[in-house]
């Protein structure tokens, strides 16, 4: 009891240097992925509007997370894709009204830059692979995203990336693996998205993202069309699945005899949340610091939460228990790259539940960047008592 209490505070104290690092130096990108073409519903793709429609820029642009109050200079400005020549040809270019040049920025401590949404090839001439319909789009598209998750995690932003359907954690992880390759990866999912091609009953990608990443499964993938600059980097060891509750026969084969850690649903029936959660970031972390790839697939949550996506099972995530995940992810101060995935607009009954939907989404990518439920304050030195001139309306002007 007492070594294990040690090496908890060994862990903490880890974790605490890590933190006031990690928190001082990084920016957060949003870069917008509208691909539908790893599943046969079409509509995912509209998931990137959906969530920008839900106020995400506007929620991170205000947000005073605790990290900023305790360096006291963070400061939140948005930069929008024009500035960023290097993804011109291979994003839209976001043509809203520049909200700020560079130099006109005094205090770019916590940029936050949109990069708008990636401009997708859909070939015309795409075969099945077997029963896998549009490998050769998606293994492109995947490309494509590997590519700008990875200069935007190089530039040392916080990668944020707004999909579309979740066959699209291939290129985001691999890109961000190209710049920080001892990476681990929380998977927060109903499903595991661990098939091979061999195994899967549906022959979506989108349910075999993981498959093509780990090492360990190398001898059992074929190769894919399109899938050619692509080699798995991931160990089964920095990977851990939480909310799985509908795994196929050959992923159940694969999470035991490659001894995945995953937490399903009755794991957190019967240990909570906050166990689970510990015990996933003890797993992944305790050796090592190691930079967190969060792939954050809406379906994880409850459908009475998140009707408006492709595959929703029953007894999912409750609103807090998804909310204290991603609050905790941040408490690490680890995360480095995160995926929020599956946001289908046109599946919602009404437009209330597609509004939830994507506004939930919007709420567990800030609580992953720091927005606390105890609040935080970066307007206030000291507090204002009558006859002092409230200024917190001047400084959000000057901010924004
Ligand atoms: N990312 C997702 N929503 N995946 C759902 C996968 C469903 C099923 N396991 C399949 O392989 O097709
Ligand atoms: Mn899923
Ligand atoms: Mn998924």
């Amino acid at each position: 009891m007492a070594l294990r209490g040690s090496f908890i505070r060994l862990f903490k104290k880890q974790f605490n240097s890590v933190f006031k690092l990690h928190n001082c130096s990084h920016s957060v990108a949003i870069i917008g992925a509208p691909f539908s073409k790893g599943q046969k519903r079409r509509g995912v793709e509209h998931g990137p509007q959906a969530i920008r429609d839900a106020g995400l820029l506007d929620r991170l642009s205000t947000m005073e997370t605790a990290a900023r109050q305790q360096t006291g200079k963070l400061r939140p400005f948005i930069r929008r894709a024009c500035g960023d020549t290097f993804y011109k040809s291979n994003l839209n270019r976001y043509d809203s009204t520049v909200l700020f040049q560079e130099d006109q920025i005094e205090n770019p401590y916590y940029p936050l830059h949109d990069y708008g949404d990636l401009n997708f090839t859909h070939l015309a001439k795409d075969e099945c692979f077997m029963h896998v319909p549009f490998p050769r789009t998606v293994g492109l598209a995947n490309k494509m995203l590997a590519s700008a998750v990875g200069s935007a995690v190089e530039a040392g932003h916080t990668c944020i990336t707004l999909g579309g359907d979740h066959s699209l954690a291939i290129g985001s992880v691999q890109g961000h693996y190209k710049h920080c390759p001892d990476l681990c990866l929380i998977w927060v999912d109903a499903h595991a998205d661990i098939n091979t091609p061999l195994t899967s009953p549906s022959g979506n990608l989108h349910g075999q993202s993981v498959s093509f990443l780990l090492k360990e499964l190398q001898d059992k993938m074929p190769e894919v069309p399109g899938f050619s600059w692509l080699k798995p980097f991931l160990s089964t060891s920095d990977l851990v699945y939480i909310g799985l509750r509908d795994v196929d026969p050959g992923e159940h084969y694969i999470l035991k005899n490659c001894g995945i850690q995953y937490f399903t649903m009755r794991d957190i029936d019967r240990m909570g949340i906050q166990r689970v959660t510990e015990m996933s970031l003890d797993h992944l972390l305790s050796r090592k610091q190691k930079p967190i790839h969060l792939s954050f697939d809406i379906d994880a949550f409850d459908p009475s939460l998140a009707p408006a996506t492709g595959t929703p099972v029953n007894g999912g995530l409750t609103y807090r228990e998804g909310i204290y995940l991603a609050e905790e992810i941040n408490n690490t101060g680890l995360l480095s790259a995160m995926d929020l995935v599956e946001v289908n607009p046109t599946l919602g009954a009404t437009r209330e539940a597609v509004e939830a939907t994507a506004s939930l989404a919007v709420d567990v990518i800030a609580a992953s960047l720091g927005k606390t439920r105890e609040g935080a304050h970066i307007s206030f030195d000291k507090l204002p008592s009558p006859g002092t001139t409230y200024k917190a309306d001047n400084e959000q002007k000057i901010c924004l």
